[in-house]
């Protein structure tokens, strides 16, 4: 039987969502290095991230495919010295690109060889092997290489710091049991970088380990039982902030759910008892959705296909939920990625960088103010993964100036509420109300070993109908001005026409 030859790197098991992730090995087929020569040129032409264009793959192929892709990126510029020496290009036409040659030479040189059956693109290569290797063996001499290893690309340093973050799913065990068999295989709460079997548990988040960076868990049968999610510190924040009612009345809303670590985070909070709505727009997210939520045995979610701005506020459904999870699509920016090293950097002009920031800015927007129309609703989570106060503090203080906070019936949470233990807070600067910052969660990559985050915390004050009630006390005068504005709403007024700033290139501050 022929062997798997590569191990799908840990970072891309993580990222796209991989508990569908399944091995099917296509036995010696071409198809294969085809279809890797295709994503290197989809790369090549700047059609997405590495993990997205991967994550586009047939799922059958994908494991395997994101093995090849990755590994030859790592190598790439060696296996382009070795190419060019070697002419192959020029003298075989069998060979119709650079990408097709490039990952046959990779299985070529630095795997088990090419893992196809006889053809004339094999043959190809074949017919020069002696010439390649010794292009390979003189290339390594000339850099002074001992180990192939030193011919890689090196990862992103920040993504070395970062431990692995293990999540232990309590809707299938408890902390104290999962603590005890890592303990039992021979784990030590020594802490994530002691040894490779060390591991702490999360000094802010209850049910959180953390791990060596170099733990393989995917293949584990706890990971694949679901009783591990793998989940980064920070996005296990908004859950947690949000504070989900644990009875079995509960009703709670994830607006934007897949693939779905909030919202089995979420449940597993809710103690699997009352109602978690998840929705989801997309309909291949939504499938991998349901897929993670039957993994984590979430018995409390009722997933939804749809867009959560399309639902209806007074939908008696709906109308009695009280805490909202937005989560919503974003730049990413936040994200330590530990493969776009691989590609080179991607050059987007400033002007087009604050147009794509600014309609995501508008879309969140919307997202919060709807959440805030749910009449029951008494606290709302906004977070994303961007390092931009366009999307972050921006947007909580345009939400701020919204008819639902100005009516007095939404505030920023006091941040007592809001994770007191974590030291970094958001930006003064970036709000009209400095103060307001110190209700705004922020993560740093790279010093908070976490990836970028941010999240707030909207609760509310008064009733629709109480506000109703205020607006009408507090009709403006004839002059113009209002008779009684709070001292709060006052200051937000005050400030109301500040516009918006253009974005930061890195906002994030210490
Ligand atoms: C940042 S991801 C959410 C990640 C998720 N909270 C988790 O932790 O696994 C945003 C998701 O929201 C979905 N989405 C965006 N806008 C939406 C909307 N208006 N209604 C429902 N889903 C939406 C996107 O398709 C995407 O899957």
């Amino acid at each position: 039987m022929t062997t798997f030859p590569y191990a799908c790197p840990r970072e891309f098991v993580t990222c796209v969502d991989v508990a569908c992730l399944e091995l099917n090995y296509l036995h010696n087929t071409m198809n294969f290095y085809f279809e890797g020569a295709k994503v290197l040129d989809r790369l090549d032409a700047k059609q997405g991230s590495i993990k997205g264009v991967i994550a586009t793959l047939p799922e059958k192929d994908r494991k395997r495919t994101a093995a090849l892709v990755i590994e030859t990126l790592k190598y790439k510029s060696v296996l382009n010295d070795v190419l060019d020496a070697s002419k192959l290009l020029k003298e075989e036409k069998k060979i119709t690109s650079r990408n097709l040659a490039l990952v046959l030479l990779h299985d070529l040189l630095l795997a088990k060889g090419i893992q196809a059956s006889e053809g004339p693109v094999k043959q190809a290569i074949l017919r020069h092997k002696t010439r390649l290797h010794s292009e390979f063996t003189r290339i390594k001499i000339k850099k002074g290489v001992k180990s192939v290893t030193e011919l890689a690309a090196t990862g992103d340093e920040r993504a070395a710091k970062i431990p692995r973050y293990v999540r232990i799913n309590t809707s299938c065990w408890s902390t104290e049991e999962a603590v005890e068999t890592f303990i039992a295989r021979g784990y030590s709460l020594d802490g994530p970088f002691a040894h490779s079997k060390g591991f702490a548990r999360d000094e802010h988040i209850p049910d959180l380990l953390l791990f060596s960076p170099d733990i393989q868990l995917s293949d584990d049968p706890l990971y694949t039982a679901g009783k591990l999610i793998l989940q980064d510190k920070a996005s296990c924040f908004p859950a947690y902030i949000l504070s989900p009612p644990d009875d079995d009345n509960g009703v709670v809303i994830d607006a934007t759910a897949a693939p779905g670590n909030k919202t089995s985070h979420l449940s597993a909070l809710m103690q699997n008892k009352g109602t978690l709505y998840a929705f989801e727009r997309d309909k291949r997210r939504f499938a991998t959705l349901q897929m993670m939520l039957a993994k984590a045995r979430c018995k409390n979610v009722q997933p939804v296909n749809a867009d959560f701005l399309t639902v209806s506020p007074d939908d008696p459904k709906y109308n009695s939920v009280t805490h909202i999870l937005l989560d919503p699509s974003c730049s990413g920016s936040g994200i330590v990625n530990r493969l776009d090293h691989l590609l080179e950097s991607e050059s987007e002009s400033m002007d087009d960088r604050e147009t794509r920031l600014n309609k995501l800015a508008d879309f969140q927007l919307m997202m919060i103010k709807h959440a805030m129309k749910f009449p029951s609703v008494k606290r709302i989570v906004y977070s994303t993964c961007s390092i931009h106060a366009a999307e972050n503090e921006h947007v909580v203080r345009d939400a701020l100036q919204s008819e639902e906070c100005l009516s007095g019936r939404f505030d920023l949470a006091s941040p007592g509420d809001v994770l007191p233990a974590w030291k970094r807070r958001g930006i003064p600067e970036e709000m009209n109300n400095p103060a307001d910052a110190a209700s705004l969660v922020r993560c740093s990559p790279g010093e908070d070993a976490t990836n970028g985050f941010f999240v707030s915390l909207f609760v509310r004050q008064i009733s629709t109908a109480e506000a109703e009630n205020k607006k009408r006390k507090g009709a403006p005068c004839a002059n113009g001005d209002e008779e009684t504005p709070s001292e709060d709403t006052a200051i937000r007024r005050r400030n109301k026409k500040k516009k918006r700033k253009k974005p930061q290139a890195l906002t994030v501050s210490s």
